[in-house]
C-alpha cells in the first residue's frame, strides 16, 4: 500500500443516555487488530463523511445513525497508512437500533476519563483526553472557569501565573504558548484565540477558548471550522457584552463547548 496517501476516515463518538461513549476492538484481520477505537473506517469514493459514518455503522454494528455533528480532526501516520481523521460525536438521541458486533468485534461504553479497557489506537490519545473536557463551563476570565452541570466531568480552569501548579489546567493567549510549553505541561494548558495564525499556533495546546464580543469574531471563528477543523477542541467564550447579534448553534458547527461569562 502506498503510505503516503493521505486517507480519508471518519470515526463516531456514541454516546447513551447515561453520558458513556462506545469504543469497539479492531476485529482480526485489520492492522493494529484487538486495539479499541470509535467505530468507522475509510470514506469510500462518492461518500459524504456522514454517509459514511452511516454505512459503517450499519456494517459494523447494525445501527441507523441519524445525525452526527463534526468535531475534531487529525492527521496521523502509521506504518500502514497515512490517514485523516475526522471524528463526529453522535448523541444519544441521533441513533436507534440494537448495538450488535457484526465483524466479530468487542464492544464496550466507558466514561470519560475513566477508561477500562486497553490498548487504544496510537492517534487516539488526544481524542480521548478531549472527551474528559465539559462541554458546559462558566465563570470570570480574571478568575477561571468551571463545570455547570454534575453530569458532565468535573473541571476547574485557572489563568496562568507562574508558579502554578502543573496537575492545574490552565489558560492563556496563544502566542505564549511555545514558551509556556516550558513552564507547564502543554496537555494542561489552553490558548485564547482570536486570529487564525493563533487558531493555528494553538493546534498542540489542550483546548481553544474563542472569546465572542464582536461580529466579526463570530465570522471568523464561524470560517474557522469550517476550512480548517480543529485538532483540539474548541471552547466558544460568551463574553456578556451588548452583542445582539443571535450566535449560531456553535455546538453543531463542530465546536467542543460553551463557556458563559458571569458578572
Ligand atoms: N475506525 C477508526 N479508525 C481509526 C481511529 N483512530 C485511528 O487512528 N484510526 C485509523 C486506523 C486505520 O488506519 C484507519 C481506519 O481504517 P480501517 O482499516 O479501520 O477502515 P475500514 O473499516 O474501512 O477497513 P477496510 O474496509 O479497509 O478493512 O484509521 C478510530 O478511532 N476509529
Amino acid at each position: 500500500m502506498n503510505t503516503d496517501k493521505l486517507v480519508e476516515v471518519v470515526a463516531g463518538v456514541l454516546y447513551n443516555p447515561q453520558g458513556e461513549f462506545l469504543l469497539s476492538s479492531r476485529p482480526a484481520g485489520k492492522a493494529y487488530a484487538g486495539y479499541w477505537e470509535f467505530a468507522g473506517g475509510k470514506v469510500e469514493t462518492g461518500e459524504t463523511y456522514l454517509t459514511a459514518l452511516q454505512r459503517e455503522f450499519k456494517e459494523e454494528l447494525g445501527i441507523d445513525v441519524i445525525q452526527a455533528t463534526p468535531w475534531l480532526t487529525k492527521i496521523h501516520k502509521y506504518e500502514h497508512a497515512h490517514v485523516h481523521l475526522h471524528f463526529y460525536r453522535i448523541g444519544a438521541r441521533q441513533w436507534r437500533g440494537q448495538l450488535c458486533a457484526r465483524e466479530q468485534q468487542s464492544w464496550c461504553w466507558q466514561q470519560p476519563g475513566k477508561l477500562t479497557v486497553t490498548p487504544m489506537l496510537p492517534a487516539n490519545a488526544p481524542i480521548l483526553a478531549a472527551l474528559s473536557i465539559p462541554t458546559r463551563m462558566r465563570g470570570q476570565f480574571n478568575t477561571g472557569f468551571h463545570t455547570v452541570s454534575a453530569q458532565e466531568p468535573q473541571l476547574k480552569i485557572l489563568p496562568y501565573h507562574s508558579g502554578i501548579a502543573a496537575a492545574v489546567s490552565i489558560y492563556a493567549p496563544a502566542n505564549q504558548l511555545q514558551y509556556l510549553a516550558q513552564q507547564h505541561p502543554i496537555d494542561h494548558i489552553w490558548a485564547i484565540c482570536s486570529s487564525r495564525e493563533q487558531w493555528q499556533q494553538a493546534q498542540s495546546a489542550a483546548a481553544i477558548i474563542w472569546p465572542i464580543s464582536s461580529i466579526d469574531d463570530i465570522k471568523l471563528l464561524l470560517t474557522l471550522l469550517q476550512q480548517e477543523p480543529s485538532s483540539v477542541p474548541v471552547m466558544v467564550f460568551q463574553k456578556k457584552t451588548g452583542l445582539t447579534t443571535p450566535q449560531p448553534d456553535w455546538m453543531n458547527l463542530g465546536a467542543h463547548g460553551i463557556i458563559h461569562e458571569l458578572e
